[in-house]
């Protein structure tokens, strides 16, 4: 509660059974309306109006607080304001999406949207991505107003509905309003990168990054038309071989390793610490170690992730009857961009590994690499999630500054903000990557109770803040 003086009461992040028990339903809850989006001009409609009325319902003291104020944007998107007592304070956001990938029934130990709880975990589509956040940060603002609270600082709080789709009805038109309201945002908080466990070799520790960028984005359309005719006298090349040879090139060929550009040496090297010898000499010496560390990181496709623009074949296209020559042959490339490149360098590369005429490109979409955020002393967001990390997991000795591999609905926010930072407060293990937009994804019920501790502790600790003094020589 403010005090008016600048001081606040602290309120400890501890939850009654009563408490623990409804948080866990309501994330069950969540999971099990199917919120999901195959396409942007294909959304589920029904369940994401339902989900609308489904956090009214379980976050009552939200929606009747005098200080808060909600907004449905773009139909299914939701925006709250919740208006501090010190307007001296810039406001910040933090974000998360209502929507998920499809998940088929096969392969999912129980069934993806049962919301099951199973020794220990919640299971299914949307608990690590991304409903355990949206519920998390609302779970926390509801605790802390039933305790009275009344933040210092304004924040606003976006829920995107198609963020597994662009984001191009929800993020980007909550980013309009806001625009045109004239808001600018001190940090954004959104999903992103974890406390990652598991994913260096010879790393024993679990070591928190913080995205502070994230990849460029192409899907670029592959196609090949030749003249159509009879199978039984075929052409010495076909669209199909045309399209193939020409993927088969691409997959051959990497783009170049771009490590020692970007935020990834830093990350290494704030690392180091916790490497055995002699892994600690190389990772603190990556002037001299440099390349050997760029092709030990290529080895595993996730570091691979980290060091290159990289290439996913994702859709291929061809053929009309089973005797007939195909007249055109089709392929969707997904590229993630590394921070270092841009969309034109990645086109010129792509068409000269390529290098045949008859292979046409079409640019589906496009975005550069996202700016890098500060990760300074001075940078509020970073410095505040460095706090919040350091008292809610103690045992995490090494916070850095990363990129993420994936795309997030923060990306549409660069006109209000020069500092956006991608972190989930929860651990993540190889196995968990993979069942992010694969399957069997599950959050235990503890990481969950400890996410809205997190937040709970966040929002309170973004109204006590006090800056670092600047050194002597800084003045
Ligand atoms: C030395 C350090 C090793 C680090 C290992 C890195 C491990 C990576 C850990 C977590 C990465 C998880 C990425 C989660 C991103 C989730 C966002 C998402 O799913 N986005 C989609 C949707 C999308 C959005 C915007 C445009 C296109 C697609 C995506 O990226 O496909
Ligand atoms: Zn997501
Ligand atoms: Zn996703």
């Amino acid at each position: 509660m403010s005090t008016g003086k600048g001081r606040e009461r602290h309120i400890p992040s501890q939850f009654n059974q009563g408490e623990r028990f409804a948080m866990k339903e309501a994330l069950k809850g969540a999971i099990q309306i199917p919120t999901v989006s195959f396409s942007p001009d294909d959304i589920n409609t029904t369940a994401l109006a339902e989900f609308g009325e489904f956090i009214r319902t379980v976050f009552p003291t939200i929606f009747k607080t005098r200080f808060i104020q909600h907004e449905v944007i773009g139909e299914y998107s939701h925006l709250f304001t919740v208006q501090g007592s010190d307007p001296s304070l810039q406001p910040y956001m933090l974000m998360a999406h209502s929507d998920v990938v499809p998940a088929p029934d096969e392969g999912w130990e129980v069934p993806p949207f049962s919301g099951l709880e199973h020794d220990g975990f919640i299971h299914g589509r949307g608990t690590l991505d991304n409903k355990n956040s949206l519920m998390a940060i609302l779970q926390a603002l509801e605790l802390l107003l039933i305790r009275n609270y009344i933040p210092r600082r304004s924040f606003f709080i976006a829920l995107g509905h198609d963020e597994e789709v662009s984001g191009q009805n929800g993020a980007q038109k909550i980013s309009a309003l806001l625009q045109a309201r004239g808001v600018k945002l001190a940090f954004i908080v959104d999903e992103g990168n974890f406390i990652l466990d598991g994913f260096i070799p010879y790393l024993k520790k679990p070591f928190a990054m913080i995205a502070v960028s994230e990849k460029g984005g192409i899907n670029l359309r592959l196609q090949v038309n030749m003249t159509p005719g009879h199978s039984s006298a075929p052409p010495k090349e076909t669209s199909i071989g045309i399209l193939a040879a020409a993927i088969s090139r691409l997959e051959q060929t990497p783009l170049p390793n771009m490590f020692g550009s970007g935020p990834l040496k830093t990350t290494l090297q704030e690392l180091a610490n916790e490497f055995p010898f002699p892994a600690n000499i190389v990772l603190r010496n990556l002037w001299l170690f440099g390349p050997l560390v760029s092709r030990l990181m290529e080895r595993n496709y996730i570091t691979n992730a980290l060091v290159r623009t990289t290439m996913a074949l994702t859709m291929f296209n061809a053929g009309v009857k089973m005797n007939v020559i195909p007249p055109m042959a089709q392929a969707i490339i997904n590229l993630r961009i590394h921070p270092a490149q841009t969309v034109q360098e990645v086109l010129e590369l792509i068409k000269n590994i390529v290098a045949d005429d008859r292979v046409q490109f079409h640019v589906l979409t496009a975005f550069d690499p996202l700016p890098v955020s500060p990760s300074d002393h001075q940078a509020l967001g970073y410095q505040l999630l460095r706090q919040t990390i350091q008292s809610i997991f103690p045992e995490v000795n090494t916070i850095a500054p990363g990129i993420c591999i994936g795309n997030t609905d923060s990306r549409h926010y660069t006109n209000l903000t020069t500092s956006i930072y991608r972190f989930n407060p929860v651990y993540l293990h190889p196995q968990d990557f993979r069942s992010i937009h694969g399957i069997n994804e599950k959050i235990s019920v503890q990481a969950y109770e400890t996410q809205v501790k997190f937040i709970f502790e966040f929002i309170q600790n973004a109204d006590t803040y006090q800056e670092p003094i600047p050194h002597l020589h800084e003045l």
